[in-house]
């Protein structure tokens, strides 16, 4: 029998090396539609039909930030129906990416699917792809890429586990994401709209909200937050292009009656969209019942109970607080500063724990966060750091943390690393800066500055897979095997 530890080391072989993006990025190769007739002619090779995918009455989900956090909450809503209501039965939920583990990405009501479970769907769709490679004289070594590969495993766990109703969060853009294979979802929604992966999808709001928007389904009801003029411009000529009932929705009056954290206005569109996706997925599902009006406790429960790790969460560890947010985008580090900056009293011994190894903006980011936490917010830090994401100092990358996108060198060097202090430096010379080769050593350094001090706040941001090993060290996350 194969183990976890088995699947996730096949699954880190078809991360795409970073010589391979360089080069693509060189070349200035955007996506294209044949990503997605890619994907189609993996679905069918795995062994499964497209339209066997709209059993799973799949809500879809696109934008460029909260749409992990709308399915969060969508999903706590769902399952609280689901514990007092016994329907829907089961509910999957595909969130991407991982915090800590990679079974994270893939849940049945709430629970990350099982290590056991996750080796056998894995291996499964990996001997089917190599069964149809050698049927058809393909090379079998050529598999889907991680996230395509992921998808299609989840397909393959949620209809096999019999999931009744499944939340699908994009992985990049939509129209030629590999979620979108799906034909009949039961619902789409766009959350808040902005620019990001500007060399994939394009940079203007303009080009991003197309490919958002390439979600819609004819004859399947869209929903949207309030949007820049023109990002609603492009989602209402693609929703009249395809066939589409698209609503901008407003803040729903249910929220008053809710406690929203963090209490800001991005959170109450995401609760407001995921309201309106559940209500009209379960006219879908055949649940009229399913809304605020009828079932306020299942929604206020489902809302307030949501827990969606690793983005504006407090964490004490008996001598410092954590302030973890995964932010990475200009709009999303503005809010992510902006709630650390109500967290953190006057006084207080601040550090500042900082990274963002591949996006190409990264300088622009970091000087983005400064103005805001510095400028806009009047907050000052005692020291600011600037590690890599790599786990260990002897063992480097946890295994679930492996990440060939990023170049070795540059990680080596610390190169980024030391870009970003002298970024820094520039306009604000009051905290001592370090730079860190991986993220114990950040840990390390953090608890020796810490020590004396009465009360710390440490904020970690620019990188979710930062927060994530952050959150794996200091909780001493299980590794499979000797990761
Ligand atoms: N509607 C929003 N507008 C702006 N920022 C948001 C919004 N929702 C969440 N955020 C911020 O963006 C961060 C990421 O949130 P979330 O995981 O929901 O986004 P995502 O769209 O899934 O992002 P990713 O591209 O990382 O998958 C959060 O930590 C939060 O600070
Ligand atoms: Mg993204
Ligand atoms: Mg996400």
């Amino acid at each position: 029998m194969k183990s976890y530890r088995d699947a996730i080391v096949c699954l880190n072989s078809l991360q795409t090396p970073f010589e391979v993006l360089e080069e693509r990025r060189r070349i200035g190769k955007k996506m294209d539609a044949s990503a997605l007739t890619e994907m189609q002619s993996w679905v069918e090779r795995s062994g499964l039909k497209i339209p066997d995918l709209d059993k799973l009455n799949i809500i879809h989900v696109a934008g460029t930030k909260g749409k992990g956090t709308t399915c969060a909450f969508m999903d706590s809503i769902l399952n609280q129906h689901r514990r007092e209501h016994s329907v829907p039965k089961k509910i999957g939920l595909y969130t991407s990416p991982h915090l800590i583990s990679v079974r994270d990405r893939i849940r049945i009501n709430s629970e990350p699917i099982r290590e056991d479970l996750f080796a056998r769907y894995f291996f499964e769709v990996w001997d089917a792809l190599e069964a149809s490679a050698a049927q058809e004289g393909r090379d079998p070594r050529v598999k889907p890429v991680y996230f395509r590969f992921l998808t299609l495993m989840s397909w393959h766990v949620f209809l096999k586990e019999g999931v009744d109703a499944a939340i699908y969060e994009v992985g990049v853009g939509g129209a030629w994401d590999s979620t979108n294979v799906v034909e009949k979802p039961v619902v789409t929604g766009i959350t808040t709209l902005g620019i990001d992966h500007v060399a994939v999808l394009g940079d203007t709001l303009a080009k991003i909200s197309w490919h958002k928007a390439g979600i819609f389904k004819k004859g399947v009801p869209a929903f949207s937050v309030s949007q820049a003029q023109e990002a609603v411009d492009v989602l209402e000529e693609r929703a009249a292009e395809i066939g589409v009932n698209l609503h901008f929705i407003d803040v729903d009056p249910f929220i008053s009656k809710v406690e929203v954290t963090p209490n800001a206005e991005y959170q109450r569109g995401n609760i407001s969209l995921a309201i309106a996706l559940v209500v009209e997925a379960g006219k879908k599902l055949g649940l009229p019942g399913l809304h605020p009006d009828k079932c306020p406790e299942v929604f206020k429960d489902g809302i307030e109970n949501t827990v969606w790790r690793g983005r504006c969460e407090t964490k004490f560890d008996g001598r410092r607080k954590w302030h973890l947010d995964g932010a990475h985008t200009v709009d999303s580090l503005k809010v992510a500063a902006q709630w650390f900056a109500r967290q953190s009293k006057e006084g207080t011994f601040r550090i500042l724990l900082f990274n963002q190894q591949s996006r190409p903006e990264a300088d622009d980011l970091l000087r983005r966060l400064q103005l805001e936490l510095i400028n806009d917010c009047g907050l000052r830090f005692d020291h600011v750091i600037f590690s890599t994401n790599v786990t260990r100092k002897s063992t480097g990358y946890r295994i679930e943390f492996e990440n060939r996108n990023t170049s070795t060198q540059a990680v080596k060097e610390l190169a980024v690393q030391k870009r970003f202090a002298e970024v820094w430096a520039e306009s604000d010379q009051m905290p001592i800066i370090h730079t860190l080769p991986t993220i114990q050593d950040a840990i390390e350094l953090i608890e020796e500055l810490s020590e004396e001090q009465e009360a710390t706040d440490v904020f970690v941001t620019g990188s979710i897979h930062l927060v994530g090993g952050i959150l794996a060290l200091l909780e001493g996350a299980a590794s499979p095997a000797t990761s």
